[in-house]
């Protein structure tokens, strides 16, 4: 189970923090390439649409920060390639990859529960990027009750719970930042079709019916594909939909 930690990629661990997400922004101007930064305590963390994000001690808290040379589009495509990487991630700690599955556009499941979420957050203007911020929160040994969840909301799991395995939090990133190493050099090399296709390859309910719902609008229909710009594909009753951000329920 051991792995090494990948070239180029820097590493800071901090007992407590705000949020990693903050600590980010906050050292990023003084970064010179990419850092991991690996939180054992957060007292602000987020989630995604201004959630709150529950963090036990035990559990994965960290960011990435980075500096992509490419448009802000192609560079947020970057929340396909962790979602990869941090399923390689659970199969390496975890021995097997049955039950795991990414769920669009940011989460992975286990046994059909959140196991993970991803957050990214980014500083720029007009359509460049200063720096990237890829959080990644990871429910190793604690995930937080059911009804702390919004109603229909897949319920939390952990990977103690759900495995059995029991993984400290820089094991399980080294394992990570392993893995997101090798897909951001198929991502910078090849673009972002092989990262679809293995993202596709992993998809939980590929070809049934879900629905995708923002603050104002809902749309049902069945999960067709994720585009070339990773937008969700919904055929519906009225036609096929791109959908470039939501949350999806089943
Ligand atoms: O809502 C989600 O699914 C995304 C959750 C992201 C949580 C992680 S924990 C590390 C980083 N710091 C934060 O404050 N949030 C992200």
């Amino acid at each position: 189970m051991s792995t090494d930690w990948p070239d180029g990629y820097g590493k800071r661990v901090l007992a407590e923090v705000d949020s990693t997400l903050n600590e980010a922004a906050r050292i990023a101007p003084t970064l010179s390439g990419p850092e991991w930064i690996l939180a054992h305590r957060q007292t602000a963390a987020r989630g995604r649409r201004g959630r709150r994000w529950t963090n036990t001690s035990g559990n994965l808290a960290a960011t990435l920060v980075m500096f992509p040379k490419d448009p802000a589009a192609t560079a947020a495509l970057r929340s396909f390639v962790t979602a990869l990487a941090l399923f390689d991630a659970c199969v390496a700690v975890s021995g097997r990859s049955d039950g795991f599955a990414l769920k669009w556009p940011n989460d992975v499941l286990l046994n059909g529960g959140k196991l993970a979420g991803i957050l990214l957050e980014s500083a720029g203007q007009a359509g460049s990027m200063i720096h990237l911020s890829i959080g990644v929160g990871v429910n190793l040994i604690d995930a937080p009750a059911g009804d702390a969840v919004e109603a229909g909301a897949v319920r939390p799991v952990s990977l103690l719970s759900e495995t059995g395995a029991q993984v400290d939090p820089e094991t399980f990133l080294t394992h990570l930042a392993a893995a997101y190493a090798r897909y951001e050099t198929q991502f910078t090399t090849y673009g972002f079709a092989p990262i679809r296709a293995a993202w596709l390859a992993r998809a939980a309910r590929l070809g049934e019916v879900i629905t995708a719902r923002t603050v104002t609008t809902e749309t049902t229909g069945t999960f067709e594909t994720v585009d070339g710009q990773g937008s969700l594909v919904l055929n519906t009753a009225r036609g096929r939909v791109g959908i470039a951000a939501a949350d999806v329920f089943f």
